[in-house]
């Protein structure tokens, strides 16, 4: 096993063994301070916070993650190190990462690396030994907000230097980031060996995670995924059965490209399903508006109620918008759309936010959440199920 010395890694270009410091800076001007953790320099974007105790590697990779610095209130994160297996995607998508106190050395017989040393290859800049609990409620009673990490000489420039980087940085409320994100080129995923291939699937990749069309793929679905920029031709020429959309980052409100495409998409009655920014498209498409929350959902404990079978789930959550019911709390009864009654079948208990959408006229449905999981518990699995059965019943019809 590579053993990883701890002043390896304690700094670039400092005097070996003594780590630099790094310092926080909010938009509202409050200081955190820590040292350097992973690449040394400075970085800016949205600090939420993360409250999965594991799934650290899941997370960083996860494209949503695209121009936030995620703060994890699990004060020991890097244990288990890295790994080839757990990548959601190919790279390491968050802006920067905050620690309490991260750990010496990996230790797990699936690591193959040290987070620290992941995030310097990848020139994630980020910050340990930071009160990241005191950061927490600061940022869950002030809301989400930009900040920024400065570390070796940059942490050394006057305050108000950094506070002016810090807020000079575009929002995320108003960012179009999916294309950012997207694979550039279409590809498919097919069934594993054994699984005959039932279906055909047009996902749209806006921030995709691996582990989804993995799940697809195990259940027969032939996955063709396609790039954020593709145009309805380009989701036919697939000769779907079902098309879906993915999670991913920034504004749900910027992406009127996307829910053009999906309007054509309920136009011509295919199946549809979606993750995420993929449900708050749906939301969109169908007329409802989407609004920022205070401070998001994200971590892998949070409990979801499905409406239709009145069972709770444990779930996975990464979001930081979502969709604003008529009459504000959503109840059980439908609302008008433009493509006829919609429900919202799943809301969150932690705060009655709308959590998934269930059409009655029209194929298709939606969660807030991720199924996929990655990391977290399997709870959800179902909805890939339900979405196979979509197909089937639409087959059964047609
Ligand atoms: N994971 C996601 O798909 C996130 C969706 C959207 N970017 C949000 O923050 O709400």
């Amino acid at each position: 096993m590579t053993q990883h010395p701890v002043q390896d890694r304690a700094d670039q270009g400092g005097a070996p063994g003594v780590p630099q410091e790094a310092v926080l800076v909010l938009e509202d001007g409050r200081v955190f301070r820590g040292e350097a953790y992973g690449a040394v320099g400075q970085t800016v974007g949205e600090a939420v916070f993360s409250t999965g105790m594991t799934g650290y590697q899941e997370t960083f990779t996860d494209p949503s993650y695209h121009r936030q610095v995620v703060v994890m209130t699990a004060p020991h994160i890097g244990n288990t190190g890295v790994n080839s297996a757990d990548m959601e995607s190919r790279r390491i998508w968050a802006a920067g990462v905050v620690v309490r106190d991260p750990a010496l050395r990996p230790s797990n017989w699936r690591s193959q690396g040290d987070l620290a040393d992941a995030l310097r290859d990848a020139g994630v800049v980020g910050a340990s030994g930071v009160d990241t609990r005191a950061l927490t409620r600061h940022l869950r009673d002030r809301g989400a907000m930009r900040v920024g990490i400065f570390s070796g000489p940059a942490a050394r420039r006057p305050h108000e230097e950094l506070l002016r980087t810090v807020t000079e940085a575009p929002r995320m409320a108003g960012s179009a980031l999916a294309a950012e994100v997207s694979t550039d080129q279409a590809y498919v995923v097919s069934p594993p060996e054994g699984v005959p291939t039932r279906f055909t699937v047009a996902a749209l990749d806006l921030g995709i995670k691996g582990t989804t069309p993995a799940l697809l793929a195990s259940r027969g679905v032939r996955v063709h995924v396609l790039p954020a920029t593709s145009t309805f031709e380009d989701v036919r020429a697939t000769e779907p059965d079902g098309v879906f959309f993915s999670n991913g980052p920034g504004d749900p409100a910027t992406a009127d490209h996307e829910v053009g495409l999906l309007r054509e998409v309920l136009d011509a009655g295919l199946p549809f399903f979606g993750i995420c920014f993929g449900n708050q498209l749906l939301g969109r498409a169908l007329g409802l508006g989407t609004y920022k929350l205070p401070f998001g959902h994200r971590g892998i404990n949070q409990p979801v109620l499905d409406r239709s079978t009145g069972k709770v789930e444990v779930t996975a959550h990464n979001h930081g918008f979502a969709i604003a019911w008529p009459e504000g709390v959503p109840t059980d009864q439908p609302a008008d759309t433009a493509y006829g009654p919609v429900r919202c079948s799943h809301v969150a208990l932690n705060d009655d936010v709308v959590e998934g959408l269930r059409c009655e006229q029209v194929p298709a449905f939606s969660v807030q959440y991720h199924p996929e999981a990655a990391a977290g518990p399997h709870d959800a699995e179902y909805l890939f199920d339900r979405f196979t059965q979509l197909m089937e019943d639409h087959r059964a019809q047609a």
